[in-house]
């Protein structure tokens, strides 16, 4: 029997991520070639007319999955009934500009559309945050929808994860789908800890690990974690515009493993709220490696941290620790 449609929000659904995004969800990218979907777009009133354009657009392309289309600009209409809520809405970081520059515009965003989301999105929906800065929106929106379970409010770390995994791929002249367990911890900025002390790389004579593969623990603590913090920046650089194409394939990827689940033995990372594991501090959403299974994410536990590794930890945490009282004194 024919699955009932799945209603995926998307904020911003005007601006570059969620011109890339948009298609693949309706093309089943995101939850699976078999699941029907109705698409939510959202974007403020001076976007309307390009909203509107993009709405055309997938009308004409014909995709059988979409079901339907609801483009609008009240926040209502857009949370209402929403199974799935991708929130790429806000101001981008441009040239030059730190995360916490785009903070006061982006914070008060997401106070107001927690309420829309927590009063009118289905239960159970389940919420990522793409919109910088990532971490302390997810925060924001989880703080002020408090009847929205907190497992349930995320935000992308996976196209970091995703960049650590090309870089080892592109370094070891390895196939990218052939490395695994990468871990991005703490904040997407570039505070992030790209850690690839558990990942392997499938080999014709078994798995092995990055670390013993690359033989270069220079080039592993220095460069390639530099390079994986500042990939936005060099994309910025390169396009004159923030990473699209790319955040809008690791949103699909974030929220299907969370959705469908992680292949064993496989982890990802995925910005969730902190329980105190690996002693991060509780009460803020950071990366971690999770696994996923029947719509749930796990932390996953018992990974060692060596010394090198837990500094960067600390370092990414208190970052997140200032964030989150910036992002309050923006509130007042
Ligand atoms: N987490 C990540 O990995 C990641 C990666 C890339 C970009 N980003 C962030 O994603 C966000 C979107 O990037 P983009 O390149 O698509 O930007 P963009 O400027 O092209 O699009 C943003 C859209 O949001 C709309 N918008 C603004 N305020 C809104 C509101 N209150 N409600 C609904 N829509 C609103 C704008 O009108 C615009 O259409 C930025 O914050 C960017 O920094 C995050
Ligand atoms: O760095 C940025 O602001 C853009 C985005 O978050 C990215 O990682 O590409």
């Amino acid at each position: 029997m024919a699955k009932e449609p799945a209603r995926v929000l998307v904020t911003g659904a005007a601006g570059q991520i969620g011109y890339a995004l948009v298609p693949m969800i309706a093309r089943g990218i995101m939850l699976g070639a078999d699941q029907p979907v109705i698409l939510h777009l959202l974007d403020i009133p001076p976007a309307a007319e390009a909203l509107n354009g993009v709405k055309m657009e997938l009308v004409d392309a014909a995709f059988p999955l979409l079901k339907g289309v609801v483009a609008t600009t009240d926040v209502v209409e857009a949370c209402t009934g929403v199974n799935i809520a991708v929130m790429v809405g806000g101001f981008p970081r441009k040239e030059g500009m730190e995360r916490k520059d785009v903070m006061t515009k982006n914070v008060s965003i997401y106070r107001s559309q927690a309420s829309a989301l927590e009063k009118h999105a289905a239960p159970n929906c389940k919420v990522l945050v793409v919109a910088n800065p990532a971490n302390t929106n997810a925060l924001i929106l989880k703080e002020f929808a408090p009847s929205i379970p907190e497992k349930n409010i995320t935000c992308l770390t996976r196209l970091d994860h995703n960049r650590a995994l090309g870089q080892v791929s592109e370094r070891l002249n390895v196939q990218v789908s052939d490395v695994k367990n990468v871990i991005i911890w703490g904040n997407h900025s570039s505070s992030q800890y790209p850690d690839v002390n558990h990942a392997t790389v499938k080999t014709p004579s078994g798995e092995k690990g990055v670390r013993e593969l690359v033989a270069d623990d220079a080039w592993l603590n220095g460069e390639f974690i530099s390079i994986v913090q500042q990939r936005g920046a060099a994309i910025i650089k390169a396009r004159k515009l923030s990473s699209a194409l790319s955040a809008a394939s690791s949103a699909c990827d974030h929220i299907r493993d969370w959705v469908l689940g992680t292949p064993e033995g496989t982890w990802v990372s995925m910005g969730v709220y902190s329980d105190g594991s690996y002693d991060v501090p509780p009460g803020l959403i950071f990366s971690f490696p999770v696994t996923c299974q029947h719509g749930e994410w796990k932390i996953v536990q018992g990974l060692s941290i060596d010394e090198f590794s837990r500094k960067k930890l600390n370092a990414t945490a208190e970052e997140l620790s200032e964030e989150k009282a910036l992002a309050y004194s923006c509130l007042s």
